[in-house]
Formats: C-alpha cells, sequence, structure tokens
C-alpha cells in the first residue's frame, strides 16, 4: 500500500484562543468548523505546507511548531496531524472558509466540530489551559 498523504492542521493559540474555521466544502462538511491548513504537497514539509495554506486561506504568517495530539486517519488515503502554531505577522481573515473565530476554553465543546477533530479536544483544551497560564 502507498503511504497515506498528510492533512497538516494548524492549533493557532494566541492569548488564551484558539483559531477556528468554519468549511464551505465538501457539502457534508460545510458549515462545520475545523483547525486551518491543508494537504501537504509533494516535496513539501508538513511545516512548509501548514504556513503555505494559512497565508492563503487566512492572510497570516505563522511559525509552525510540535505535533498536537494523535494522528487521525481519514482514510486509505490521508492522515490528519495538528501542529502548535504561532501568529507572527497579519490579521487573519476568512478568504477560503464561510467564517473564523477565535475561542475560549470553555467554549470548545460546544463548537459543530468537523467530527474527527473531536479527538483534539482533550489536547486542544490542555493547549488554551497552558496558555492561560503563560499570561497570567
Ligand atoms: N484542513 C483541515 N482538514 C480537515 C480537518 N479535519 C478533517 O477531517 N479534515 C479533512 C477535510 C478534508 O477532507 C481534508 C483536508 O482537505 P482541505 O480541503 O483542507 O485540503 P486543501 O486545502 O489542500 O484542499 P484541496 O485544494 O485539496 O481541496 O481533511 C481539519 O481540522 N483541518
Amino acid at each position: 500500500m502507498t503511504e497515506r498523504r498528510e492533512v497538516a492542521a494548524a492549533a493557532l493559540t494566541q492569548n488564551g484562543r484558539l483559531l477556528i474555521a468554519q468549511r464551505t466544502y465538501p457539502p457534508e462538511l460545510a458549515g462545520l468548523w475545523e483547525l486551518p491548513g491543508g494537504k501537504v504537497d509533494e516535496g513539501e514539509t508538513p511545516e512548509t505546507a501548514l504556513s503555505r495554506e494559512l497565508e492563503e486561506e487566512l492572510g497570516i504568517l505563522c511559525s509552525v511548531g510540535s505535533r498536537l495530539g494523535s494522528e487521525v486517519l481519514l482514510d486509505h488515503r490521508y492522515v490528519l496531524r495538528a501542529y502548535r502554531v504561532v501568529l507572527l505577522d497579519g490579521c487573519p481573515a476568512a478568504h477560503e472558509h464561510s467564517a473564523i473565530r477565535w475561542i475560549e476554553l470553555d467554549e470548545l465543546d460546544a463548537i459543530d466540530w468537523v467530527a474527527h477533530d473531536r479527538e483534539w479536544l482533550p489536547d486542544l483544551a490542555e493547549l488554551l489551559r497552558e496558555e492561560l497560564t503563560r499570561s497570567e
């Protein structure tokens, strides 16, 4: 079997909040919220791919850090991985999503997430808790 292609997703936090984005396609995912990101192209590292996607989708420059949570197998072709991301420059805007939102720890559970992302909720909660402790 050929290796699965990676989808890299950004856990971008700032001031104790997490950036989430609302999908417009495919129809079964439209309206659901995800961590922004996308497929890693041939010849790219997950880090360069995620930086590229965040610039295209949100118009921001970011630094991609370490992995967050476990990998999620999407189907026989794709594996989804999340990375801690820090905003370097710009103000995120929804260029390819229908909306974006900054959410706080107590909002995580109530979001209408793309199903696979629910796997990361404990990790995202921990990340936001760490952020809050750091900013105290
Ligand atoms: N970006 C992203 N995709 C996710 C998440 N969770 C999840 O199940 N997916 C799925 C949805 C899609 O089937 C696939 C990623 O597709 P994508 O549409 O974001 O990738 P892309 O920007 O490279 O898009 P494309 O040009 O190939 O259409 O992974 C997530 O948190 N972020």
